[in-house]
């Protein structure tokens, strides 16, 4: 039998101190991708989180034919692409890729580098239909030949001839509209892409993509404009901060109680969800690069509604830690996840906690308040395993999270960074 992370959590203790915010999982993994597009030099990606799905992005890379090394202690990435060019290896495998999510944004680089690409397998969290057809309908319309393998379940993508074209997203997917932009830079001629995602990761890809050389504009508007250019530089770039890290932090200190300051947090990254935290109680104040939360104990929470929708809106990453922090509110919260049809996952295991939450569709709305008790609960994937825990940072008795594994996929020494703030928690591996 194999090895099994879990999170032991005792409730009961207020937070205060300092955390340090992680780079963005969801910044870094198109970097990833992005840095297979430079055929010379080295890049450098700094402020790298250490957390599953980077490893697994890089053994996809070296997998590829790139040659990677990860100093961790750097938080520092070094990839040298230069002899990814063997279409014989421009497969990615499901063994690797099936475990995150940012496999598919290696795609823009095999067809690039090498005229062809084969996807065994995407995966991610699972939170209900997570299509790709954008991606796959964009990449046919900049000349690529996208097939289905039905058979095998491979998507096959030949792509010796990409060239600009008029590209739009029926919704202004993230991954999405990185990958458009991935296949565009090389692409000659002009690529305009419509109703393009706005969040903050996608423009620090652009400010990467366009350090490398590429000329795109408009990043940022929801209209992208991309004259593609001959070739790519290895460049060096610091990832942007986690704002989802930096918001499952605040939620945290907002369900315990304390004063906690998070350096490299932003709050114009929180969007919508920093007006929901203040109008359920909790205190932000941004000094510089460095942002204190507060909450007094004493004063009971206020209850919320909120709608997931994409940034500006509150961020969908953030769902769960609110579902959790909303069980400890005076009166009823209503949370409608309009982005997935299967996000909440997480209303059985905090009802196994004692919580009340019922759920309709994506509609859900949870009875607060409740004195949480500890259990033995399910993390279905990444952020509700990060929403048990901080569930568990306030319940009476012990909870046990696991598989830790998806809480590990996209936050870095979370047990440890939690307990510099006092917090009750460990990560243990069983075997
Ligand atoms: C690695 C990464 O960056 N993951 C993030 C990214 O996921 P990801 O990029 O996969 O999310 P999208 O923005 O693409 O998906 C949003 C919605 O659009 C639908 N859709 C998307 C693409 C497509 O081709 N067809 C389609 O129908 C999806 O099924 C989903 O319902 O953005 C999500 C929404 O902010 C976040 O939850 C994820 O953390
Ligand atoms: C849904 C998430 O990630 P992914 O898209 O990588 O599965 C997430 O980060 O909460």
């Amino acid at each position: 039998m194999g090895q099994e992370v879990r999170y032991r959590v005792r409730g009961g203790r207020p937070l205060s101190g300092t955390a340090f915010i992680q780079g963005a999982k969801n910044a870094v993994l198109p970097m990833i991708g992005a840095a297979l597009l430079a055929a010379k030099g080295r890049t450098v990606l700094r402020n790298v989180p250490v957390i599953e799905d980077v490893y697994r992005a890089l053994e996809l890379a070296e997998h590829v034919g790139a040659k990677v090394e990860f100093h961790e202690a750097e938080r520092t990435v070094v990839i040298d692409a230069s002899r990814l060019n063997d279409p014989e290896r421009a497969v990615l495998p499901a063994e690797i890729a099936a475990r995150f999510r940012g496999s598919v944004l290696f795609v823009p680089a095999l067809m690039h580098r090498t005229g062809r690409a084969r996807i065994e397998g995407v995966g991610g969290c699972n939170l209900g239909s997570r299509n790709l057809d954008f991606h796959y309908r964009g990449f046919a319309r900049l000349g690529a030949e996208v097939t289905e393998d039905l058979e095998r379940n491979h998507i096959n993508v030949e792509a010796s001839n990409l060239r600009g074209g008029r590209l739009y997203l029926d919704t202004p997917s993230h991954t999405g509209t990185e990958n458009l932009l991935m296949a565009a830079v090389l692409a000659p001629g002009t690529t305009v892409i419509e109703h393009a995602a706005l969040e903050p990761e996608v423009i620090d890809v652009i400010n990467f993509l366009s350090a490398m050389g590429a000329r795109i504009s408009g990043g940022g508007t929801g209209l992208i404009t991309v004259e593609g250019v001959e070739e790519l530089t290895a460049v060096e770039h610091t990832i942007m901060s986690d704002r989802i890290d930096a918001g499952v932090f605040a939620m945290t200190v907002a369900a315990t109680g304390g004063e906690v300051s998070l350096v490299g947090a932003h709050l114009d990254h929180l969007g919508v969800a920093r007006w929901k935290l203040e109008q359920m109680g909790v205190g932000f104040s941004q000094e510089g690069a460095v942002l204190h939360v507060q909450r007094d104990p004493s004063v009971p929470l206020r209850p919320i509604n909120a709608v997931t929708s994409p940034f500006p809106g509150f961020a969908t990453d953030l769902q769960s830690p609110l579902m959790a922090l909303a069980t400890l509110a005076e009166g009823e919260s209503y949370i409608h996840e309009a982005i997935y049809d299967g996000r909440f996952a997480l209303a059985d295991e905090l009802n196994k906690m004692g919580a009340k939450i019922e759920v309709e569709g994506t509609r859900a709305i949870v009875h607060g308040p409740t004195n949480l008790r500890g259990a033995e609960v399910i993390a279905h994937d990444l952020r509700t395993g990060a929403a048990l825990v901080l569930a568990g940072l306030v319940a009476e008795g012990e909870t046990i999270v696991a598989p830790g594994y998806l809480v590990d996929r996209g936050h870095s020494q979370f047990a440890a960074r939690l307990a510099a703030l006092g917090a009750d928690v460990e990560r243990v591996v069983v075997s």
